[in-house]
This record gives C-alpha cells, structure tokens and sequence, in this order.
C-alpha cells in the first residue's frame, strides 16, 4: 500500500479543465499563530469531496477565505473560474449565489415559517435566473428533501433532523453548482444522521452539484466521499480515496478513522 500523501494523481487533463475550486499555497496566520501554511486543493465537477481536520486545524478558515469572507496573507484561489481575490464585493456576492451552504446546526431563522426561510436566498440574489416562480421552487426544494408538507411550520415545531434537511432545501433553492457542507450529520442520532447523507448524496445525483464537506464522522466520509483531504500540520497533509487513506500505516493519518 502506497503511502497517501504519494498517491499519484491520476485524474486526467479532463477532468482537470473541470475543477470546480482551486486553492493553491494558501496561507493564513493570526499573529503568531500559523493556521494555513501552503494548503493546496483541486475539487473536480460532479465531486463529493470530503475534508477531514481535528477542530481548530483551520477548515473554517480555509472555508472563508475560499468565499470572500477571510483574505488569506497569501495564495491563489479560484472559485467556477473566478479568482476570489480579485472579485468585487458585488462580484462575490454573484459568485455566492452558486454556491450553497449547509452550516453547522441548521442555522435557519427562528422567527420565519419554513417558507420564509426558503425563499430568503430567493430574495437576496434575485438576479439568479431560475426557471419557475417563487412558491414553485420553495414547493421543488421541500419535495427534494421530503417535507412539502412542513411549508408553514415554524423551526421550532420541527425536530432536529428536519430542520437539517429543511436547511439542505434553502442551501439548494438557488441550485448552486457547488455546495459547502459544514459539519453535516453534527449533533443528529445515527440513523437521522444517515438519512441525511442518503439525502445528499440523491441532491448531488439529481442536480449534479459539486460537493465539500467538512466532517469529523468517519462513517458520514466512507459512505459520500470519492476523495479525501486530511488538513493536518496547517496543510492537506493527505489526500486520497477512504480506502487508501483508512489504511495507510501513518499514525497521523489512522488517528482520523479510530
Ligand atoms: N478571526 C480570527 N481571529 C483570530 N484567530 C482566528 C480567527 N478565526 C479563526 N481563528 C483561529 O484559527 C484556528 C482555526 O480555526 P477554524 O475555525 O478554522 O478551525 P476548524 O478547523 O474549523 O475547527 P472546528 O472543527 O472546531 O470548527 C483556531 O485556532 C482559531 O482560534
């Protein structure tokens, strides 16, 4: 067995026209305190691509500076094409509107009706052309996640795990090319937390979203991720398949799957 952080790339100059990201020496420090030193990452269209960090190893960072929101102190960044650090803000926020999130928790609005909540994105990039009206795409997100009929409900009067999902339908009402996942099955029972990835893995199927997900759950990786990215030592320490990487004889790299 080849050591991970060796594996050849043997993705072809196809599919390397199709990266969706391209993060390239990203660097970020706090003062003193080095959080990214030359991270490197492709993510490729059509693509579950799961990254994997003990907390505090900088995924968040990495996250925002890949959006806009952090500037790294150094590093290239393209995003569909764009590169980040050059865009506007009015730029970025077009750019955002290809891009979906799925925080950590749920993240909805308590005092809206999941309706609301729904077409909040709607409202906010309102230049996004979309095929069909605004109660018609609501009414399409709920139905891909299975809760139409929870329209009117406010958050509060739904469970943990349909709150998850009704968060996934908003991260989906754009239909965004990328979606960022955050933590995804955090603070669900196993078997609602495994809904949810049967979920993803039938949105990124239909709609054929690229997809990152940011995960501590080992089971949440084997079963979503065609490639993994360990962010250890503030680079991607290892990348390769869960395979590959579940079995590599570094201890660094066993201390994720145990
Ligand atoms: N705005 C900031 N100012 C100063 N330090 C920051 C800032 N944002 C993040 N950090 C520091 O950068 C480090 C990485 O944080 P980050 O939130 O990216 O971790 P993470 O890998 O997402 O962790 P978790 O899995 O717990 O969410 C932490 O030590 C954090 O305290």
């Amino acid at each position: 067995m080849k050591d991970p952080k060796t594996i050849q790339d043997n993705s072809t100059l196809e599919d390397k026209k199709d990266a969706v990201i391209r993060i390239k020496n990203l660097c970020k420090a706090f003062g003193d305190q080095v959080v990214l030193n030359n991270f490197n990452l492709e993510m490729f269209n059509g693509e579950n691509l799961v990254i994997m960090g003990k907390s505090g190893a900088g995924k968040s960072v990495m996250i925002k500076c890949m959006v806009g929101l952090m500037e790294p102190d150094s590093g290239e960044i393209e995003v569909l094409g764009n590169d980040i650090l050059q865009l506007k803000q009015q730029e970025l926020d077009v750019l955002r509107a290809d891009i979906g999130f799925l925080f950590q928790g749920s993240a909805l609005y308590d005092s809206m009706t999941v309706r609301e909540n729904l077409e909040f994105p709607l409202r906010r990039h309102k230049k996004k052309k979309l095929a069909g009206k605004t109660d018609d795409l609501v009414m399409e997100a709920l139905e891909n996640v299975g809760l139409a009929n929870t329209v009117d409900l406010m958050p509060a009067e739904l469970s943990g795990g349909m709150q998850r999902r009704i968060a996934l339908a908003r991260a989906l009402i754009l239909k965004p090319k990328i979606i960022l996942y955050d933590e995804p099955t955090t603070g669900l029972d196993p078997i609602t937390a495994k809904e949810i990835i049967l979920l993803m893995m039938s949105i990124q199927k239909k709609y054929k979203t690229s997809s990152l997900i940011i995960t501590h759950d080992v089971d949440c990786a084997r079963v979503i991720s065609n490639r993994m990215v360990l962010l250890l030592e503030q680079t991607n320490y290892a990348q390769g398949t869960f395979e590959e990487l579940s079995h590599s004889n570094d201890p660094k790299i066993q201390a994720f799957f145990k």
